[in-house]
């Protein structure tokens, strides 16, 4: 492994001190970021701060002191920029999939709406490889108000792909899509989709969870409708942190959404009995944000202060480019099959192999303190966050995986045993 050539690319990154701003885990080499990000210092100090400084010492009155009641809108409104969408059209709150469960009711009232007492559409198109719980949503929401009014309908990534107009028709109600897939890290062209639905009035919710952060995305720009996305990937909120959810600015009179809590309210602190939806993207709010997380993501986002999401994506590409060099010159390349796209623009910020050993082979580079995941059946996943990862990091993960594959190590009945949830 040429080390001096990997520290040169280093040191000619521009992007290169952004890794001094996260806590790097001891001799680590971190290829997670897909799953869970880093923990930045600004996040450590201000969890410190809320926590002591303000929960501690001012109490109640930091909902006013502190602004914790505005926190969802104005960490919306931090990260509105990452994910290309003018002011007014973010919020920050609950869980992806509490949110598409918002998204979905509202995206199929507004259709609805809009074909006017023709028998509505009803199909909620989305792909057999999305990530489960996109798929759950719609089964749940369609438990409640019936087939009739919403029905989930699968078709192969693929072939949705090669032809998207057999699968996008004037039944088509909504497309819920997921831009970079979790499994195989293909990235779907989501502007290309988004015409096509609304070539025929459906319309569109788009999953950001492996994009926001990882690479320039285009909300606006793509005339997206609805948009939902994780903040603990990429964007280093920390596990469990709150989601976030955009509702294109064209949408946010006609819409509503059944979670209607009373952060949604028009005017919260009236108290009043009627519920009466506040005018904006609050109307996607529901209850008491969970402040401390909150806080949390507003300080990791501004490790993106100053960032330039077209270098942030040229690193990232970069970064899984040389991987897959420097795997093919170690000669264990053939020994996996990457699930991933041959093309670099056709992925996220991750490559994906598949092995009848994936498991062990993951758990024994884990051994090796080199953190990449395993998911079933059998792929092995790299993740790249351009903001922490070096070159060097990616001579060290290779070096240490043909090692591994060299010598077998990964039989060894310690890294056979599935008990690991992740
Ligand atoms: C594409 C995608 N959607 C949704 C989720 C999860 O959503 P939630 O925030 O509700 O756990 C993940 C990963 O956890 C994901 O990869
Ligand atoms: N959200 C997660 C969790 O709470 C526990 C373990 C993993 C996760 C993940 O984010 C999984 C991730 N979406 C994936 O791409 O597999």
């Amino acid at each position: 492994m040429d080390f001096e050539k990997l520290a040169q690319l280093d040191a000619a990154d521009p992007l290169a001190h952004c890794r001094a701003q996260f806590v790097i885990p001891a001799d680590t080499v971190y290829l997670d970021g897909n799953s869970l990000g880093l923990l930045s210092h600004a996040t450590q100090a201000r969890v410190a701060e809320v926590t002591a400084g303000q929960w501690g010492q001012d109490g109640i009155k930091s909902w006013n002191k502190h602004q914790w009641v505005q926190l969802p809108q104005r960490v919306g409104e931090k990260l509105a920029p990452l994910i290309g969408a003018a002011p007014g059209q973010v919020v920050c709150c609950d869980s992806i999939s509490v949110n598409l469960f918002k998204a979905l009711s509202a995206a199929l009232s507004l259709v609805k709406q809009q074909d006017e007492g023709a028998r509505p559409r009803h199909q909620v198109l989305s792909t057999r490889d999305n990530f489960p719980t996109d798929l759950y949503m719609v089964q749940g929401l369609s438990s409640i108000v019936g087939s009739e009014r919403c029905e989930l309908q699968l078709a192969d990534e693929s072939e949705l792909l090669a032809n998207p107009q057999a699968f996008i028709t004037e039944q088509t109600a909504v497309v819920l899509i997921t831009e970079v897939n979790f499994r195989t890290g293909r990235r779907l062209p989501v502007a290309k989709l988004i015409e096509h639905a609304h070539r025929v009035g459906a319309r569109v919710i788009v999953d950001l969870a492996h994009s926001a952060g990882a690479m320039p995305v285009a909300l606006d720009a793509w005339q997206a409708d609805f948009a939902v996305g994780c903040t603990y990937k990429y964007l280093n909120g920390g596990p469990g942190a709150p989601a976030f959810i955009y509702v294109a600015k064209r949408h946010l009179p006609a819409i509503s959404q059944p979670l209607a809590g009373w952060f949604g309210h028009a005017n919260p602190f009236a108290f009043e009995a009627d519920y009466e939806a506040a005018p904006g993207i609050e109307k996607m709010l529901s209850g008491t944000p969970a402040v401390l997380a909150m806080a949390a993501v507003d300080a990791a986002l501004d490790s993106f202060t100053g960032v330039d999401l077209q270098q942030l994506r040229a690193k990232s590409v970069q970064l899984s480019e040389l991987f897959l060099d420097l795997l093919e010159s170690t000669g264990c390349a053939n020994e996996f099959r990457c699930i991933s796209p041959a093309q670099s623009h056709e992925r996220g910020s991750q490559l994906s192999f598949a092995h009848d050993d994936a498991y062990a082979i993951c758990q024994a580079l884990i051994d090796a303190k080199i953190i990449a995941d395993f998911r079933a059946p059998n792929y092995l996943r790299v993740g790249f966050t351009p903001l922490y990862t070096r070159f060097t990091d990616i001579g060290l993960a290779v070096e240490r995986l043909a090692q591994i594959m060299a010598d077998k190590s990964y039989l060894a009945p310690q890294f056979q045993q599935r008990h690991k949830v992740t």
